[in-house]
């Protein structure tokens, strides 16, 4: 009896120094992030027995105050007391790294914030990997871009950020492996925006007023934290970027023509004055409905062409069409985005890649995925 029980505790502890530990901190606790949390601890047990990997965050933070335990955070992290409460600087999470000797550093960025983005090549050289919903640090300047993926190469570090396209569906991914592997990408073109597809969707579909299914994706959690980055086309203008770089082309964010969806007379007014006037979208939008063929409905639609074999042979736009009701992008429903990737090798059929494209839940999960891709590289 006794020899049996020391035998199970002697497995128990072999376990515990074989399990790989990773240590994130979470940037932004917001839709995205905060269900990315909860996820994250409650699928904590099942990843330990499955995988042998224990995900321990141990800092979060938003703009202003930063959280750090010495333990890992539990279903309760909400409510934990910030012992600094009014504001924390990047180091105080890199020096608790080093002071505990955490590696398998990984940094999650659920901003959607310009200037975080620069703190990369910092947490870079600290020992960390990134993940991010944020598509910033994809979208700034090419040079930007350039130098994060030297210094990555540099310190032998990772940036994953499947989610920068099509919320949780593999999409960049794809894209990546094709590209790697010598297949031509020709065009790629579809509705890149979750939000903008339901809203589209709903307004073709019903008689509704643009305003209210506009406000009704703006409470789904489909939109940007600012949804004007939306609706003036900038959001599905960064996804379009986002490919075509993947595809080792030169573009800068002023290369893609986009067609803004906001009424000029909304285009400059402060945000709480926007959010008043949004009744100013319902005239023109029913008059774009009303003028369309038959059996014809809306469909934001970005397409990626041109001579994709030279590094500015690319032609990038973004464009409301007016498209038949029974065609792959008139049939689209709820928030599902639609990607058409075309190659030389599948000629004319496309490979389709269609689903939710937007949502904090699928978003979360998309960048679970993307921790644990990493994390199964990682030693
Ligand atoms: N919703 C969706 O379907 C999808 C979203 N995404 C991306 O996910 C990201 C998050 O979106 P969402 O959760 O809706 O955004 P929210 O506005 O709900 O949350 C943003 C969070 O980021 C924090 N934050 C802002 N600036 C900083 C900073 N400098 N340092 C640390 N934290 C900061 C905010 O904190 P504070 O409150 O202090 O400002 C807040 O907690 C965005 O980049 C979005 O583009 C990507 C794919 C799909
Ligand atoms: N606002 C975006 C969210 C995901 O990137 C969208 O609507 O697609």
């Amino acid at each position: 009896m006794t020899q049996t029980i020391v035998k199970a505790s002697q497995r128990i502890d072999l376990e515990k120094i074989q399990k790989k530990k990773i240590n994130l901190v979470v940037f932004g606790h917001g839709n995205v992030g905060a269900l990315l949390i909860d996820q994250i601890i409650a699928s904590r047990g099942e990843i330990i027995r499955r995988k042998n990997i224990e995900l321990n965050i141990f800092a979060i933070a938003n703009s202003q105050k930063l959280l750090l335990t010495r333990d890992n955070f539990s279903e309760d992290w909400r409510t934990v007391k910030c012992e600094n409460e009014n504001s924390y600087s990047i180091e105080d999470i890199t020096n608790f790294a080093k002071r505990f000797n955490l590696d398998n550093l990984i940094a999650i960025d659920n901003t959607a914030n310009s200037e975080f983005v620069k703190i990369y090549p910092y947490l870079i050289e600290n020992g960390f990997n990134v993940v991010s919903s944020n598509k910033i640090a994809n979208t700034t300047e090419l040079s930007f871009y350039k130098d994060l993926r030297k210094k990555l190469k540099d310190h032998g570090k990772e940036y994953l950020y499947e989610t920068n396209v099509g919320a949780g569906l593999p999409l960049v991914d794809t894209i990546k492996l094709l590209h790697l592997s010598g297949e031509n990408i020709t065009r790629i073109k579809g509705v890149f925006s979750g939000s903008l597809s339901y809203l589209f969707n709903e307004f073709s579909a019903k008689d509704e007023l643009f305003s209210t299914v506009l406000k009704k994706a703006i409470d789904k959690g489909f939109t940007e934290p600012d949804p004007r980055e939306d609706l003036c086309g900038n959001d599905v203008g960064r996804k379009l970027l986002i490919l075509a770089r993947e595809l080792d082309l030169h573009n800068e964010i002023d290369d893609v023509k986009i067609e803004n969806l906001i009424p000029l007379s909304l285009r400059l007014v402060p945000k709480t004055e926007f959010f008043n006037s949004l009744n100013d979208f319902d005239v023109p939008f029913h008059i774009k409905r009303k003028n369309q063929k038959k059996d014809h409905v809306l469909r934001y639609v970005g397409e990626l062409r041109g001579d994709l074999s030279k590094n500015d042979g690319a032609i990038l736009d973004v464009r409301l069409l007016s498209v038949p009701k029974n065609s792959m992008l008139g049939q689209l429903k709820g928030s599902d985005s639609i990607f058409e990737i075309y190659t030389e090798s599948y000629g004319k059929n496309p490979i389709v890649i269609q689903g939710a494209g937007a949502g904090a839940a699928v978003t979360a999960r998309g960048v679970f995925g993307d921790i644990l891709r990493l994390s199964d590289k990682l030693n």
